[in-house]
């Protein structure tokens, strides 16, 4: 039997890290190597996981911050963010996984014909690389980045950029997420919201944001 949650449901808008990649061991083995480049003490998996959901600029800020950098001004976050894309190109898949049951929701969801969508807030020239290295790619009718539109999650932006160009509704739409990013962009834009309780969130448990369906594993919508 179909999970409620696919109910009236032609669209699924995905986020991408800590919802379909558990990608926190390389976004902290990049930070802590932009922070070592820097002279800075290095932060350690567990920090970066909670620093994860709003694009790398306020990862990079956050991570200089904790580490004491005095500021940061503008031009110091610039050059720690020059670096910690370079380091991040280079370990971009070292470590990083579908999260269980991911590949299957995908797959079951095309066969049910609902189209399927990226939304993430993370660089867009990383999209492509890390699905590909994942066996993601293909599912995807579009993917949208953090920089690809003037305004990211938790702004409803790229969610309905992205209803308008496949003309579906956003009240026939759903938003998948692990962080209240996700869940906020969900509400702003209409769309029913699925949050994740394995992801990132701040360290904080989603399951306080009220989304409209909370689930362990994307297995569940098998
Ligand atoms: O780069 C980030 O901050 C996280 O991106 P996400 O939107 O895929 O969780
Ligand atoms: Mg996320």
């Amino acid at each position: 039997m179909m999970h409620d949650a696919l109910h009236n449901i032609d669209l699924i808008t995905y986020d991408l890290d800590g919802t379909l990649l558990d990608s926190a061991p390389d976004l902290a083995l990049a930070i802590d190597d932009m922070l070592r480049a820097m002279a800075l003490a290095p932060a350690g998996i567990d920090r970066v996981r909670e620093w994860v959901g709003n694009g790398s600029r306020r990862l990079v800020e956050r991570a200089l911050v904790h580490a004491g950098a005095r500021g940061p001004d503008s031009a110091q976050l610039d050059e720690a963010l020059a670096l910690f894309m370079q380091f991040y190109a280079r370990h971009l898949v070292s470590n990083t996984r579908c999260y269980p049951g991911v590949m299957a929701c995908l797959e079951a969801q095309r066969e049910r014909g609902i189209a399927q969508a990226l939304v993430t807030n993370k660089p867009s020239r990383f999209i492509a690389p890390l699905l590909e290295a994942t066996g993601l790619e293909g599912f995807f009718s579009h993917t949208l980045g953090g920089d690809a539109l003037a305004q990211k999650k938790p702004d409803p932006a790229p969610l309905l950029h992205i209803a308008r160009a496949l003309d579906i509704a956003p009240e026939r739409a759903m938003m998948i997420g692990d962080s209240r990013s996700d869940v906020q962009a969900a509400r702003a834009a209409g769309f029913r919201c699925l949050a994740v309780t394995y992801g990132y969130n701040h360290g904080e448990p989603i399951a306080a944001l009220n989304p409209d369906h909370l689930l362990d594993s994307l297995e569940e919508l098998v």
